[in-house]
């Protein structure tokens, strides 16, 4: 089984194209809205990616075609996209817009093609899309390697509720962080700290009242690190 790592991407200003307007394809659409421009080109698009065009996600760009083997080529030159994604239900379109995003230097997502027909390496632009958790800023990135996305699917939702509040114990231990550099305290005196407010219950629960509170918390779980 082909074995991959999770590394984080910023799209920016890039663009997705994503060949392929259905079921699969609108939800890789709605899943980039957020982070970059996206096009979709497709002969029909499913009625979620109307919605999505319509809603507040940012514009996508809804284009319809049929390109063929060789027409998917010209699209990807004219698009100039950092990450394309081959989510038709026609295979020969599906390897043609993989071979193309490689020619052209792109990242590609082929999401018709499991694990078990990709013995050994799949190359390093070839990317999974992960299931994701968000609390931000951290970010949860999950996959099974191919081998079932229904499972990733499931463990997205279990750790969902895991991370609730992560994001404001980023924010908090981030500041305590630099406040901690600020004040001069000794770098080893400094990590002890910040190792027990990210692990404490009561900064935790602390934060789930309000910031404040896990401020508070966390304040006093210092001040017992910078006596001991
Ligand atoms: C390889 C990969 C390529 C890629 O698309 O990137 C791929 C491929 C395939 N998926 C298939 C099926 C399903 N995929 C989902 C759901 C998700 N699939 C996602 C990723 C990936 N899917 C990549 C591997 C990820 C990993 O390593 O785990 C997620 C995580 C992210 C996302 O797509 O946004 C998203 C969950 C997001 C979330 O909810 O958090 C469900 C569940 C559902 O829809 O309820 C089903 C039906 C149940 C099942 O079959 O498991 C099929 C069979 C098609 C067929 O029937 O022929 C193939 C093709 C094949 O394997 O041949
Ligand atoms: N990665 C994943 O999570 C999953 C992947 N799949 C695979 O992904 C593929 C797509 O699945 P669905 O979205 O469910 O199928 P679908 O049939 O709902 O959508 C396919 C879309 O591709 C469009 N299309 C057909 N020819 C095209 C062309 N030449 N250029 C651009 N668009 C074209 C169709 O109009 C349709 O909108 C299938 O091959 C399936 O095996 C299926 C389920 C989940």
């Amino acid at each position: 089984m082909a074995r991959v790592i999770p590394l984080y991407h910023d799209f920016a200003g890039e663009t997705v194209l994503v060949f392929g307007g259905g079921a699969v394809g609108s939800r890789k659409a709605s899943r980039f809205a957020d982070e970059a421009r996206v096009v979709v080109v497709s002969p029909a698009f499913d009625d979620r990616l109307a919605d999505l065009a319509e809603g507040d996600y940012g514009a996508v760009d809804l284009v319809r075609a049929a390109p063929d083997a060789d027409a998917v080529r010209g699209w990807i030159e004219r698009v100039e996209p950092a990450l394309v994604v081959a989510a038709t239900d026609d295979a020969a379109v599906n390897a043609a817009a993989e071979a193309a995003a490689l020619d052209a230097n792109a990242l590609v997502n082929r999401t018709d093609v499991s694990a078990a027909d990709r013995p050994g390496s799949r190359g390093a632009r070839s990317v999974v899309v992960p299931a994701t958790v968000e609390d931000d800023p951290v970010r949860v990135a999950l996959s099974t390697g191919g081998a079932s996305p229904a499972l990733a699917k499931a463990l997205r939702e279990r750790i969902e509720a895991d991370i609730d509040g992560a994001g404001a114990m980023a924010e908090l231990s981030g500041s305590l962080r630099a406040e901690l550099k600020d004040r001069g305290i000794a770098p080893e005196k400094r990590r002890e700290a910040i190792r027990r407010v990210v692990r404490s219950e009561g900064v935790w629960k602390g934060l789930q009242k309000g910031d404040s509170y896990g401020r508070q918390e966390a304040d006093s779980v210092i001040e017992e690190v910078l006596i001991e």
